[in-house]
């Protein structure tokens, strides 16, 4: 049985409707990621999740019970904020064991363990006695993180938490956080618009865009087998390239002509596609599928190198067509000696090659 389940939730904020029917569920154990370009509807749906604000439809149910109109406090959640969140006037201490002191079932000295254990996990042993006000950004998240991890809650829930530190501490609470899910085995459901915290951390991630769900999958297939134009265009860095082509059948294969190139599309596609009978598709290509191809290729894209930027063991090159700008990402090396400027001719590896309806923009499989 999931333990945390959002089912048909809708939210109207003003005239916008900040989230329109959605679904999911997370399952015990599960690090389950809403991810998603700003204001698509991510911090409205754990809002309602916590109990902060209403549903106009829809339920939302952790373990057996169904939450929908109880307040936030009878809830049962862990909840780590952006805006930590904290008692300015408390101390470190205060601030950790408000939540267990506030339920009044813990014992005292139950209480003092749990934090002193949490606080020492976290590093902020030395810190327990020390003003909310007087202590870094970094240390105020991991109290608040401190916070929900001396609860037992239901279901853990995360807020962009950790968009406002720097890198090298982003990365350490990061890991802070996912020890603190394992140990717990709970649902979590983490907010971020950052791809890579969400699928480093991931189990499995849900894109959103205007308030509905894109696709949900574990972060390699959303990478992989993208759902539609939106999360092609959405997942990777640089994200999959997108361009209009047309298909031709020839001699039982099909081709895609796009960028005055003709593409072979592998032969494990041509049912699908005499099923599918329309000519005119998106194409999208991999940026790690492009290959060097050599003059007089008829399956390579030509055009002009508007930009070379080395990475950490890969290239990042874009390419000026006449009507497209394509990224590729090459291994450090393989990209050879280039400059802007230069005349680049590039194949395709055809299992690097995804196809959408051009209407619908949904993906078709092979
Ligand atoms: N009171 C309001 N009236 C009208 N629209 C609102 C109101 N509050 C929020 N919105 C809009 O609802 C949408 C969803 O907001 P939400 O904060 O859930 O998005 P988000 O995905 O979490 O974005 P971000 O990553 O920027 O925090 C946004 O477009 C926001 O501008």
């Amino acid at each position: 049985m999931p333990s945390l389940e959002v089912r048909g939730l809708v939210k109207r904020l003003g005239d916008h409707l900040a989230v329109d029917d959605l679904s999911f569920t997370v399952d015990d154990g599960e690090f389950f990621v809403l991810l998603g370009p700003s204001g698509c509807g991510k911090t409205t749906t754990l809002r309602i999740i916590c109990g902060l604000e209403q549903p106009d439809a829809g339920e939302v149910v952790v373990g057996d019970r169904v939450v929908t109109s109880l307040p936030s406090r009878e809830r049962n959640l862990g909840m780590v904020f952006q805006e930590y969140g904290l008692y300015p006037s408390m101390d470190v201490f205060g601030n950790m064991a408000y939540g267990l002191q506030a339920r009044g079932r813990t014992p005292k000295d139950e209480i003092e363990r749990r934090v002193r254990a949490a606080a020492d996990r976290l590093d902020l042993g030395a810190l327990l006695t020390s003003p909310i006000t007087d202590l870094s950004g970094g240390e105020q998240q991991r109290v608040a993180l401190g916070r929900a991890m001396v609860k037992d809650a239901d279901a853990y829930l995360f807020d962009e938490p950790l968009s406002n530190l720097d890198p090298k501490l982003r990365y350490r609470l990061r890991r802070d956080i996912l020890a603190l899910h394992r140990e717990k085995k709970r649902p979590s459901v983490y907010v971020t618009h950052d791809q890579t915290e969400a699928f480093a951390m991931g189990d499995v991630v849900a894109v959103l865009a205007n308030g509905r769900v894109q696709q949900i999958g574990p972060p390699e297939e959303l990478v992989e087998r993208p759902a539609n134009v939106f999360v092609a265009g959405f997942v990777g860095s640089p994200p999959m390239n997108l361009l209009s082509a047309r298909l031709a059948a020839t001699d039982g294969s099909y081709v895609a002509h796009s960028q005055n190139a003709a593409l072979p599309l592998p032969p494990a596609w041509t049912p699908t596609l005499r099923e599918y009978g329309k000519e005119q598709v998106t194409l999208g290509i991999r940026p790690d599928a492009w290959v060097r191809a050599s003059d007089g290729d008829e399956a390579a894209v030509v055009g002009e190198v508007a930009d070379v930027e080395p990475l950490i063991g890969e290239t990042v090159v874009r390419l000026r067509t006449a009507d497209a700008t394509l990224a590729a990402i090459f291994h450090a090396g393989e990209e050879g000696d280039l400059t802007p400027g230069d005349t680049l001719r590039m194949g395709v590896a055809p299992e690097g090659l995804r196809l959408f309806d051009h209407d619908s923009e949904q993906a078709l499989v092979p």
